[in-house]
């Protein structure tokens, strides 16, 4: 990385030079301007097929045309007979009837009146013949021949008149107002459509959306990723979060960062989309390209390019002639949250579907949050609930760039354009994402370990719901001490004893044991002057001689204090440099962006990386005596304590104390 021979041409220079958002809009104006364009957008209506209607939405009034049942049927096999011949009927003194000559099976119409003393043998769905006036079921029938052969009918009950019959119309009749349009149609429906007879269906034809990704960076799923790449996660999310608010999705792919690729996929979408979603390259920076692209279309072209709101800020809508195009942020929970609160609104109205409900709910912030001045800002947010059955909320501090801050999100709160901090403990309005709230069975907050995701992924397949929070073996003790949490994963020392974890026990909470880790220094197998070295203070020496580069872990991290304990007041390049999680360490050396870091020896050999041992650590669990009875906890301490999953926590590497 150093001695460079190569320079900056003119041409990425000039690229470099960003372009600033002139005309930043605030969210409400940003919607009424999408709202004026909503009205070029106008809905068809198409008559489909009755099989291809499921989950479309009726376009008008549907009346029947018919009576359902179109005729007196019968419900049961048995006779039809007049009530009046069989009054004075039961059990020990059966009356007679003569059988006339036909058995009237559905589809038949029939040939013969029934008369006074007489019957006819009819099955379920059989036409009432006429005279008849009520059916009796086989069971309380008898036959026998009079002595000239012919067959009788002994009945041995008496009827109401219009047993057992269903009469013409009574399930639809002709002239009534059936589905009223705006219906979601569902089997349910789909099945009285049927039984009216009606073939093609009036319905909203669906918006057609288009989306595509840009980035020389993306690689569609399912394709090997090499190094520096991702795979485009945006495109999937949005054509289902469009299918979801009633759109139909074409998928046109992924565009390289070229002005002609991306004009391409323009074109094509236009051409067969009312809807053009795409992503990534509108913030205006160096490659930036698709903003150039979309700011060419007229008629009247971009309505504007930049909100002020985080996330979504360079959020750019164009509108062309009758249709709408919108280049969302690159960042996925940047373009899924503008898709949210500005496409799938849109997308519902033009679908005739229901405007998501506002669910709202009142939650303490758990951690105080800083946020930037001059554009409204919105907070990820996971809900758990504590001892006195207050919302709290816990910030999903992963930023815009993750996928997970918005699919994992409860919900989210605002934070107004010139606050510049919220303390925790404040009352936020969290607004619910989804139209219900799941609450988890188990709450796990503390520290980050590979055994503990594989006992919660053990907990989960037995049906419990969990949520864990990995912000370190404090935030755990912290969490535990409020009664925020069902159980903390904590590995923290004593000083003053060397023993693990007790001291965190007060007589509110319970400890118990897990199991045992190493910690240890992670490097590369093949690096230069740190292979040789093979104890902890050898190791020491020759970070300090050739000036290598570290990778640490957050404060509060019970990692942070075998780091520092480890370097006793020295302070090696790339200090300052902190990661959350076991994982980003080993991913940070593997990918030599940093020389060594610690971790622990599983997530070590997962990455093939060198290790040296620290020092092993107990990683236990604080319980909060209150919460200990629940029945996920229980689920939790039994599951520990199975001789197969400790048999698997020990192949992966821990140590279990027997
Ligand atoms: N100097 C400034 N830099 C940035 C600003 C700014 O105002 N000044 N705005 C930031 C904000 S806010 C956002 S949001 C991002 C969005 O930028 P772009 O929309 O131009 O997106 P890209 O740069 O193309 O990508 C950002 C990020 O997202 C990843 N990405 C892109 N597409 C996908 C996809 N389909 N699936 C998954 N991930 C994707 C991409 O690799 C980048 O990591 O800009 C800030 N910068
Ligand atoms: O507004 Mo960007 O969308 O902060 O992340």
């Amino acid at each position: 990385m150093t001695g460079h021979s190569k320079k900056l041409s003119a041409e990425q220079i000039k690229t470099l030079r960003q372009e600033q958002f002139l005309n930043v809009v605030s969210l409400e104006e940003a919607k009424s301007r999408i709202q004026e364009a909503f009205v070029a957008l106008s809905p068809k209506v198409s008559y489909k097929p009755l099989h291809q209607v499921r989950e479309r939405v009726l376009a008008e009034d549907i009346y029947s045309s018919i009576d359902v049942p179109g005729f007196d049927r019968s419900r049961v096999d048995g006779f039809a007979l007049r009530v009046e011949d069989i009054f004075s009927a039961h059990p020990q003194n059966p009356l007679c009837l003569s059988l006339l000559p036909e058995i009237i099976t559905p589809g038949k119409t029939p040939e013969y009146e029934v008369t006074k003393g007489t019957a006819t043998a009819i099955a379920t769905g059989g036409m009432i013949p006429r005279g008849a006036n009520a059916v009796v079921m086989v069971e309380q029938t008898d036959l026998r021949e009079d002595p000239a052969g012919d067959p009788q009918l002994l009945v041995y009950q008496s009827a109401n008149v219009g047993q057992f019959i269903s009469s013409s119309g009574s399930d639809m009749s002709n002239g009534e107002l059936i589905l009223r349009q705006g219906q979601l149609l569902t089997s349910r429906e789909i099945g009285m459509l049927a039984a009216i007879g009606l073939s093609k269906v009036p319905v909203w034809e669906k918006p057609v959306v288009a989306v595509f990704s840009t980035g020389d960076e993306l690689v569609a799923p399912g394709n090997p990723l090499p190094p520096g790449q991702i795979y485009d996660s945006n495109a999937a999310i949005l054509g289902s979060a469009a299918e979801e608010a009633g759109a139909e999705v074409l998928y046109l792919g992924i565009a390289v960062d070229t002005r002609e690729a991306i004009k391409e996929k323009l074109n094509q979408a236009l051409d067969k989309a009312d809807i053009v979603l795409l992503s990534g390259g509108t913030s205006k920076g160096a490659g930036d390209i698709a903003y150039h692209c979309v700011a060419l279309l007229k008629d009247p072209g971009i309505i504007f390019h930049g909100v002020a709101l985080k996330p979504g800020k360079p959020l750019c809508v164009a509108v062309s002639g009758h249709k709408l195009v919108a280049i969302l942020p690159g960042f996925p929970t940047s373009a899924i949250f503008t898709f949210h609160e500005f496409i799938a609104p849109l997308l519902r109205r033009m679908s005739f579907r229901p405007e998501d409900s506002k669910n709202e709910i009142s939650a303490k912030l758990a951690i105080t949050q800083n946020s930037d001045r001059g554009r409204t800002e919105y907070v990820m947010v996971s809900l758990i609930r504590n001892s006195l059955e207050d919302y709290i909320a816990y910030p999903i501090a992963k930023g815009s760039g993750s996928v997970t801050s918005f699919s994992q999100a409860d919900g989210f709160f605002s934070i107004p354009a010139l606050t510049e901090q919220l303390t925790a403990g404040t009352e936020v309005q969290v607004q619910i994402i989804g139209q219900h709230l799941h609450m988890p069975d188990l709450v796990i907050i503390g520290s980050h370990c590979t055994g503990l995701d594989y006992l919660v992924s053990q907990e989960s397949l037995s049906g419990m719901l969990v949520k864990t929070f990995s912000i370190g073996s404090m935030g755990g003790v912290q969490a535990a001490q409020k009664e925020e949490c069902d159980i903390a994963g904590i590995h923290l020392i004593d000083p003053k004893t060397g023993q693990y974890n007790t001291h965190c026990v007060t007589p509110d909470l319970t400890l118990i044991k897990g199991y045992g880790r190493l910690q240890g220094i992670v490097f590369r197998k093949d690096a230069t002057f740190l292979k040789d070295a093979k104890t902890p203070s050898e190791f020491l020496e020759v970070i300090k001689t050739h000036s290598l580069l570290m990778i640490n872990r957050n404060a509060g991290s019970g990692t942070r204090v075998v780091i520092d304990a480890f370097l006793n007041n020295f302070k090696p390049e790339g200090y300052l440099h902190t990661t959350r999680s076991h994982n980003a360490v080993a991913a940070a050396v593997q990918q030599k962006r940093a020389d060594w870091g610690v971790t622990i020896e599983t997530v070590a050999k997962s990455y093939g990386l060198g290790f040296i041992a620290l020092r092993p650590e107990e990683y236990d669990f604080l319980i909060p005596k209150s919460r200990l009875h629940r029945p996920a906890v229980q689920k939790f301490l039994q599951l520990l304590h199975t001789p197969t999953i400790r048999s698997h926590l020990k192949a992966m590497g821990f140590s279990i104390i027997e």
